[in-house]
């Protein structure tokens, strides 16, 4: 059985009603598809830690608060994921790719033109469903 990795995840939506979206570098697992930004949960950090400390290294965002919105795991055939998902709707600077990303604020009725990793499939229905 291989590990589950822990990962912080941000649905964070601005105040026109549209949600970040960043494209994950080709080289990296799942790379070429769109992702609510986020990362590896570390040892002796917690899911909000590592949702703030993540949010701030690859999009520049200060999260104020957020709040737990979903928890999915997923195997990949290469990797076992667990995807801790919170909603940000409270925080402050200018979204920015820190990590020469592409990123786009994207209007939630546009989410469905978005290639997402196979995990993310049903955070795109909890958001259409619940959010709009
Ligand atoms: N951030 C994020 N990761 C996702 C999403 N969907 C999904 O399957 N994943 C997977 C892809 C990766 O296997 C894993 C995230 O790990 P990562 O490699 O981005 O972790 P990280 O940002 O800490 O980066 P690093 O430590 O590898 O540098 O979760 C999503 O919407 N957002
Ligand atoms: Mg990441």
């Amino acid at each position: 059985m291989q590990k589950r990795i822990h990962v912080a995840v941000g649905v964070i939506i601005n105040q026109h009603q549209q949600i970040l979206l960043a494209k994950r570098h080709g080289h990296l697992h799942q790379g070429g598809k769109w992702e609510f930004p986020g990362g590896k949960v570390e040892e002796n950090e917690t899911v909000t830690e590592a949702l703030i400390r993540e949010l701030k290294e690859e999009v520049n965002l200060d999260v104020v608060s957020s709040s737990p919105f979903m928890d999915i795991s997923h195997n990949y055939p290469d990797k076992h994921v667990r995807l801790d998902i919170h909603l940000v709707t409270d925080f402050s600077n200018e979204a920015k790719g820190m990590e020469q990303q592409q990123i786009e604020w994207v209007p939630f009725s546009q989410l469905v033109d978005y290639d997402f990793p196979e995990a993310n499939k049903p955070i795109v229905d909890k958001i259409l469903s619940e959010l709009t």
